[in-house]
């Protein structure tokens, strides 16, 4: 499993962060950028990175400077369920029952620490199933509706 990495401007510190906490990890990590604090636009970086998640057992972390803008392009391309998540409970559940493939990470909302922690928990957490697996199914169909 890869993980693919993108951001924003807003994004920018922490996104260079979160690669070196996994790549030290031993993650292999496909970071599309940015690659510096030039004004970009947060829709582009969302749905590249979601492009090359849905449909592959790959997972996605995404970070602007809030989280929402990039969560919300992520999450308009088929097969994509990204988590803005501010905190470990968050993103415990996220996985545990949303069977999230992508997180989102809000550079302006949270320190560097407990991003990175948030960043642990999603990654090592698994999905549930159960009734939680039809849930995850009816959101999918909303896509085909
Ligand atoms: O958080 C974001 C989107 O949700 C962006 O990072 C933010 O809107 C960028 O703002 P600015 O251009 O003023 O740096």
């Amino acid at each position: 499993m890869k993980i693919v990495l993108a951001c924003d401007h807003g994004g920018f510190e922490l996104k260079e962060a979160v690669r070196e906490h996994l790549t030290k990890k031993g993650y292999e990590v496909n970071d599309i950028g940015v690659y510096d604090t030039n004004s970009v636009d947060y829709p582009d970086y969302g749905k590249k990175a979601a492009e090359l998640v849905a449909g592959s057992d790959d997972k996605g972390i995404v970070i602007c400077g809030t989280g929402i803008g990039i969560s919300i392009a992520a999450n308009k391309v088929h097969g994509i369920r990204c988590a803005l998540c501010t905190n470990e409970y968050m993103a415990r559940m996220s996985r545990m029952h949303n069977d999230a493939n992508m997180l989102a990470l809000g550079n302006r909302v949270i320190g560097q620490g407990a991003a990175l922690d948030i960043v642990d928990v999603w990654l090592s957490t698994e999905f549930e199933g159960g009734r939680h697996l039809n849930r995850v199914k009816k959101i999918m169909e909303i896509e085909n509706i």
